[in-house]
């Protein structure tokens, strides 16, 4: 497998800025991660771009969705803030024929408590193991695109048929 990964910011790549505090995106951290786990399989991480979700324009979407269109790579994860995730998610229907996960994280993956390294690794293993769509990968679960929402008043994504998770013995 050749994973590419794009980065588009969000809070998962977000730097606490001491002198101003306030919160900028860095550099994706993806790679340091993958590095983390140890993985035993190629990559490109690619910055598109450096955002909180909440500020991607339209033209942003487009961007994002002609790059993972044009992308040779049949493997690929996209690291997003979590607000709009489910927007971009539904700007990308219709390319076939490639796995897209989309994670983000709650918490910057600088802090201790984050989620990042967590959500990155469901995301990594969606892509090697789902068929062709576009998938969420948050909250340990992964989610058909068009069937989640994130629950901000929990700080989760649940699916939109019934929030008391029915499904899970
Ligand atoms: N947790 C997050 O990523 C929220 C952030 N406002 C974003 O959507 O970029």
């Amino acid at each position: 497998m050749h994973l590419q990964i794009f980065a588009t910011g969000g809070t998962l790549d977000k730097v606490y800025h001491d002198a101003l505090s306030d919160y900028r995106i860095g550099d994706p951290v993806a790679p340091g991660i993958l590095e983390e786990g140890r993985v035993d399989f190629r990559y490109d991480v690619e910055s598109l771009l450096k955002k909180d979700s909440l500020e991607l324009t339209d033209d942003d979407r487009a961007l994002i969705r002609a790059r993972v269109a044009a992308c040779p790579h049949r493997h690929i994860v996209i690291t997003h803030g979590t607000d709009t995730m489910t927007e971009t998610a539904a700007a990308l229907a219709g390319i076939a024929d490639r796995i897209i996960v989309l994670t983000g994280a709650m918490q910057p993956a600088r802090f201790r408590n984050s989620d990042a390294a967590f959500n990155l690794g469901l995301a990594v293993g969606a892509a090697q193991s789902l068929p062709a769509g576009i998938y969420i990968a948050m909250s340990g679960r992964i989610f058909e695109a068009g069937s989640v929402r994130k629950n901000r008043a929990a700080g989760r994504f649940e699916t939109l048929a019934d929030d008391r998770h029915p499904e899970t013995p």
